[in-house]
């Protein structure tokens, strides 16, 4: 699935019906079976992006084409991963597994598929629990496997390991990629955490400025796993931590009127 980002802006009634301008001049392209992440600092506008790409918010100007088509509204095609996993309380974890397939009478192979996930994420002994058994962890990984039961071409990933502990985040990234490459869906996957971008993606789109432009974007040809000592690695670290550095003294400066 092709995605082409057109030149899009986004803004939002601020005080005194007065506009909010988050996002000008967003435009790049996403190949099918790409990992992008996109990378910036909190509030720049990342969720908001995100949310065009799924067709939850319409873009002010600009558009999105998914093969060509606008975007027109949510599709199954398109599978969203939130910051906190949200599951159906009284619904086992097998049963909210299947629950997005069920309502869409998608049932071929669907108990096989489903305890294929299951298995996958190491949530086979689990699959009659009730979400409140479940750990953060845990929880998220019977999202994940909700989100991809279901083969989507893309699979949307807002912050979702953001609240999880250093050692879960660290295992659950190493599936997501795992999965990644063998399910060969599309990946966008918004982050603040340039450890975690470069650990994931094979391209970074870097948000910067007010409103939040591209201000770069980085194409990583590393294979994974990805070793934090990696020269290759340790220089894209520094050089977006760069770009950052120069994005704030500019905001700043424009702050201050300097
Ligand atoms: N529906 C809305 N109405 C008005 N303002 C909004 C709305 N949604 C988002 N915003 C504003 O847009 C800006 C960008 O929000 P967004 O959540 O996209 O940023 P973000 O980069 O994802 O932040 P974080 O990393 O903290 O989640 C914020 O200033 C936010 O308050």
């Amino acid at each position: 699935m092709k995605i082409d980002i057109e030149k899009i802006c986004k803004s939002y009634d601020g005080p005194g019906k007065k506009k909010h301008q988050i996002l000008k001049d967003i435009s790049f392209s996403i190949n099918p079976g790409d990992f992008v992440i996109i990378l910036g600092e909190s509030g720049c506008g990342k969720t908001t992006l995100l949310n065009m790409l799924a067709g939850l918010e319409n873009p002010t100007c600009g558009q999105i084409r998914v093969n060509g088509n606008p975007i027109v509204g949510i599709h199954p095609s398109r599978s969203m991963l939130f910051q906190q996993p949200a599951l159906i309380p009284w619904l086992s974890v097998k049963e909210n597994v299947a629950y997005g397939c069920k309502i869409r009478k998608e049932t071929q192979y669907l108990e096989y598929r489903v305890s294929q996930f299951l298995e996958i994420m190491g949530l086979t002994g689990s699959a009659d629990a009730k979400p409140s058994q479940l750990s953060l962890g845990m929880a998220q990984r019977v999202c994940l496997a909700r989100a991809l039961v279901g083969r989507p071409q893309v699979l949307l990933l807002d912050e979702p390991f953001a609240s999880l502990d250093t050692f879960t985040q660290a295992h659950i990234q190493e599936e997501l990629v795992n999965l990644w490459m063998s399910e060969s869906f599309t990946a966008v996957f918004v982050t603040h955490d340039i450890d975690e971008a470069i650990r994931l993606g094979n391209k970074i789109v870097v948000l910067a400025g007010s409103p939040a432009g591209i201000s770069d974007i980085f194409d990583i040809n590393v294979p994974y796993p990805r070793k934090q000592h990696d020269p290759v690695i340790k220089a894209l670290r520094t050089d977006i931590l760069e770009r950052f550095k120069i994005a704030y003294l500019v905001k700043r400066s424009l702050t201050n009127g300097i």
